[in-house]
């Protein structure tokens, strides 16, 4: 039962991909079965032949009698040629079903694994950035990546499991047809069976969700230790958490190797039991009801092949069993992911031309609220600085302009279109940001800067363009392999200042009308510190101009700082007007010795 109600919830996952494609691979399969047992029934009126060497009765093949009737109607003589001619052409087309069973598991078990990738990919790509932030880094890695391939195995045991259904159900018809009481011993044994195997199964399934679980942590871990690698290693912290690292593997190898034991049992035990069944069937036949040889040659064939496909099916089921905690994972991660997909309105941005307004925004996650009432216009290429303590709110407001979280109350728009009714991807195009920590990516200066594109004439001007902007261009010049240098953890490492340049130009490149930048928290050396300062003075009046800034020096030129406090704007000016006005301004710069 419990293999049923498996069989029938995996069942409408894969058809969920494959729809008629999967009666494709099974309707193979019953025709395999059935070109096997006509061809297994040809055995009989053949040693019949040749034992009586005349002509065939055929009464031993009971409802399969019809094989030879077709044969006499056909006026075909009936002689050892003819049968053997018969049988040969059975398994011949057995064979190319054969062929043709494994040729469409295999090709949709690829298709299978590309949608799934692909819807895995699109999916996550409108992933909201409120529930990513929520989630569990290891558990998105370990499912895209290990756990896709569980699930691969998942498919292809499922359908062997599923393929060898369908062939003991074959052979108990053709054996029902031919001894009835035959397929019911069948029957009664292979259920027997199961029930012995039951309590394998059902302990198979829970480690398989367990082996998940510890996949996902054992990926959190190593994703933590590769991002934070500099922190432990300076801090020799790497040897204690690379012991974390090592306790996670062992459970992993406790519960494969539970897994594992399991399996073995159920390999070893399950030959004698059905050896068991066997001899108890042809003892019952022969001496309780004296059949006939030919019908116990053929019921034997039948049990044979029968008994091996239950065989079969219990290893697949298990086999299933094993990674289905994958499936089950993998239902439960996309199901996710599909209520979490963003929605958006329609109106398509494709410039910025007047100002960005909110109104009487707030923001709270659960009981905290983190901005108040927030009242702002930002006019096109105005300069402006956010400042305030940690956790005053400056990042969400950030988020909030870049349409990554929604206000919980109050209004924000674009040229006057509100944010709800804009494909916000379209104004995200719009936006370049510098994030805290420069994103760098393990390829060459050219592809980090275009983001890939194809390296034309006009591609490379535009590229050189960008970095002269950002005032990178001479430091790229300079170095050995130029453009095409590598950077990243399989290249060069840049200098904080010159990752942040770098990641300027990306931005510039890509044409767009807003830029923030998330300054960097750590204190920065006055060489930088210059730096940063000398590129927003010349993006300032180009663009307009976002700076979350935690050293005041930087945006001494700005055209308005915006004073965060417990998430309510409480001061706003230029840098000099708040800092005559504001007291509160004039401390935060002066604790910064500016
Ligand atoms: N996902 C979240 N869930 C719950 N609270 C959050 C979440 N993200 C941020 N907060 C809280 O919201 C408040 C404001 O955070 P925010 O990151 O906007 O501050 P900030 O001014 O940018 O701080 P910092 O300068 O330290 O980066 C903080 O109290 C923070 O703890």
């Amino acid at each position: 039962m419990n293999y049923l109600l498996g069989l029938t919830k995996s069942f409408r996952f894969f058809y969920a991909f494959l729809k008629y494609r999967i009666f494709i691979i099974l309707g193979a399969s019953v025709f395999v079965g059935i070109l096997d047992g006509f061809g297994l029934a040809m055995i009989v009126p053949l040693l019949e032949v040749v034992d009586k060497g005349g002509e065939v009765e055929g009464d031993e093949l009971g409802s399969l009698s019809f094989v030879l009737d077709f044969l006499r109607a056909l006026n075909l003589p009936m002689e050892v040629s003819t049968i053997v001619v018969v049988l040969l052409l059975f398994f011949i087309l057995k064979g190319v079903f054969k062929y043709l069973e494994g040729f469409f598991r295999v090709t949709y078990q690829q298709k299978f694994m590309r949608m799934i990738r692909d819807q895995n990919a699109d999916m996550f790509c409108y992933y909201k950035y409120s529930d990513f932030v929520l989630s569990d880094a290891g558990r998105i890695q370990n499912t895209f990546s290990a756990e896709v391939l569980r699930v691969n195995q998942a498919f292809q045991t499922y359908f062997l499991s599923a393929q060898a259904l369908i062939m003991i159900s074959v052979y108990l018809g053709l054996a029902f047809g031919v001894n009835p009481l035959f397929a019911l011993l069948v029957s009664i044994g292979g259920l027997a069976t199961n029930v012995l195997f039951k309590r394998i199964y059902k302990q198979t399934k829970v480690l398989s969700r367990q082996l998940s679980n510890e996949a996902n942590s054992f990926h959190g871990i190593l994703m933590q230790m590769v991002n934070n690698f500099k922190y432990l290693k300076s801090t020799s912290s790497i040897v204690p958490y690379t012991g974390k690292l090592k306790q996670q593997i062992k459970e992993i190898e406790r519960v494969q190797k539970r897994l594992g034991i399991l399996d073995s049992i159920l390999q070893a035990a399950r030959e004698p039991l059905i050896i068991l069944v066997v001899a108890g069937v042809i003892f019952i036949q022969v001496n309780l009801y004296g059949d006939s040889l030919g019908s116990i040659i053929l019921s034997l064939l039948f049990l044979y092949r029968a008994l091996s496909f239950v065989m079969a099916m219990q290893k697949q089921w298990n086999g299933f069993l094993g990674h289905s905690g994958a499936l089950d994972q993998m239902v439960e991660f996309r199901d996710e992911l599909r209520n979490s997909q963003e929605s958006f309105g329609e109106v398509v941005v494709d410039k910025f031309s007047r100002d960005i307004e909110l109104r009487n925004v707030s923001f709270s996650y659960d009981d905290l609220t983190v901005l108040k009432g927030v009242d702002l216009t930002i006019e096109k290429n105005e300069s402006i600085a956010v400042v305030g303590e940690s956790g005053s709110g400056k990042t969400t407001l950030i988020n909030i302009l870049c349409g990554l979280i929604r206000p919980s109350f109050g209004t924000i728009s674009l040229d006057g279109n509100n944010y709800e009714g804009l494909y916000l991807p379209s104004l995200q195009k719009r936006i370049g940001y510098i994030t805290q920590e420069p994103v760098i990516f393990s390829d060459t200066i050219f592809n980090n800067v275009t983001f890939w594109s194809k390296k034309t004439p006009e591609i490379l001007f535009r590229f050189q363009e960008a970095l002269k902007k950002a005032s990178i261009y001479d430091f790229v010049k300079s170095l050995k392999n130029t453009e095409e240098t590598i950077l990243g953890t399989s290249g060069i490492n840049l200098s904080g200042g010159q990752k942040q340049r770098l990641s300027i130009a990306r931005e510039l490149f890509k044409n767009v009308d807003i830029l923030i930048l998330d300054e960097a928290t750590s204190a920065l050396d006055t060489e930088t510190e210059k730096e940063i300062q000398a590129s927003i003075d010349v993006l300032r009046g180009e663009y307009t101009l976002i700076v979350v800034a935690h050293r005041l020096s930087t945006i001494r030129n700005v055209d308005r700082v915006l004073l965060l406090s417990e998430g309510e704007i409480k001061e706003q000016g230029t840098f000099d007007e708040l800092y005559i006005d504001s007291e509160r301004f004039k401390r935060m710069v002066s604790s910064q010795n500016y």
